[in-house]
């Protein structure tokens, strides 16, 4: 089973919910962790649009999850404690829609292109969520570390919303950096503030086998975005 498989569950409620919030609180920040992420934040954004109410400064996709894998997999290879494996990582939330931007860390760098152990490491971050379905053989998801990642992603946009500075971290959220390529929600790295979305940072500089990933990402992601709109429209 795959993300995208929850696809057909998930899809109708997900709207439902959308639709109950537009209706009582449309000013409401909403954090989509419901899978596939790719298409049921798509799915809020159409139902709200619907209803007159989105506002695309609320509506975040949590991606935390891949940024906590990444640091734990990159400590494991570096030895490092994952509090010093800071990774940004960008595009979406399912298999090679997840690029971990490993160029733009000091542990991390030096491992972008070194054959196996950065082909596997890169693996790992794309597919650990799989993993874990996988290995709990149809009793969930990973349902402890999902908590962990909601919380830090919820704590990081309270602290924007409190009027703290400098809150930067990836989630999936509407964005203009590869709507010409009709991929209009995209994760990188997001600053947080008093209403939400305060400012989407570009990628920044990427290595040759990141640019390769992100080649991977986007014609998939581009579906997962469409099936999304295509279900509300
Ligand atoms: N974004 C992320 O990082 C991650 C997302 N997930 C996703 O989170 C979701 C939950 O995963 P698990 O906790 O493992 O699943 P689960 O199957 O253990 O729990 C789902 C819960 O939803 C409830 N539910 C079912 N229909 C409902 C409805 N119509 N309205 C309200 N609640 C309803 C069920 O009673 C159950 O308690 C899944 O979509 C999963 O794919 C899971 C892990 C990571
Ligand atoms: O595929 C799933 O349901 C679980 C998931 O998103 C993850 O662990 O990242």
């Amino acid at each position: 089973m795959t993300r995208d498989d929850l696809f057909n569950t998930n899809a109708s409620i997900v709207r439902d919910l959308a639709t109950a919030v537009g209706r009582v609180s449309p000013s409401a920040h909403i954090l989509v962790i419901s899978n596939p992420v790719n298409s049921t934040v798509p799915i809020v954004a159409s139902t709200l649009s619907k209803l007159g109410v989105f506002d695309p400064a609320r509506l975040f996709g949590v991606t935390t999850l891949d940024v906590v894998r990444a640091s734990r997999f990159l400590s494991m290879v570096t030895g490092a404690s994952p509090a010093e494996c800071d990774v940004p990582v960008v595009g979406g939330h399912s298999g090679a829609t997840i690029v971990p931007l490993l160029s733009q860390t000091n542990l991390g760098k030096s491992l972008v292109g070194q054959g196996e152990t950065y082909d596997k490491l890169v693996y790992r971050i794309q597919f650990g969520g799989d993993e874990v379905v996988k290995a709990k053989d149809g009793a969930g998801s990973a349902t402890l570390s999902m908590a962990y990642a909601g919380a830090k992603f919820a704590n990081a946009l309270l602290r924007g919303l409190n009027g703290e500075k400098g809150v930067v971290t990836p989630t999936f959220v509407k964005s203009p950096l590869f709507e010409s390529q009709g991929v209009d929600f995209f994760s990188s790295l997001v600053e947080l503030g008093t209403k939400g979305v305060e400012k989407i940072h570009p990628l920044g500089p990427l290595a040759p086998e990141e640019e390769k990933l992100m080649e991977a990402c986007l014609p998939e992601l581009k579906k997962n975005i469409e099936k999304g709109k295509a279900f509300v429209a």
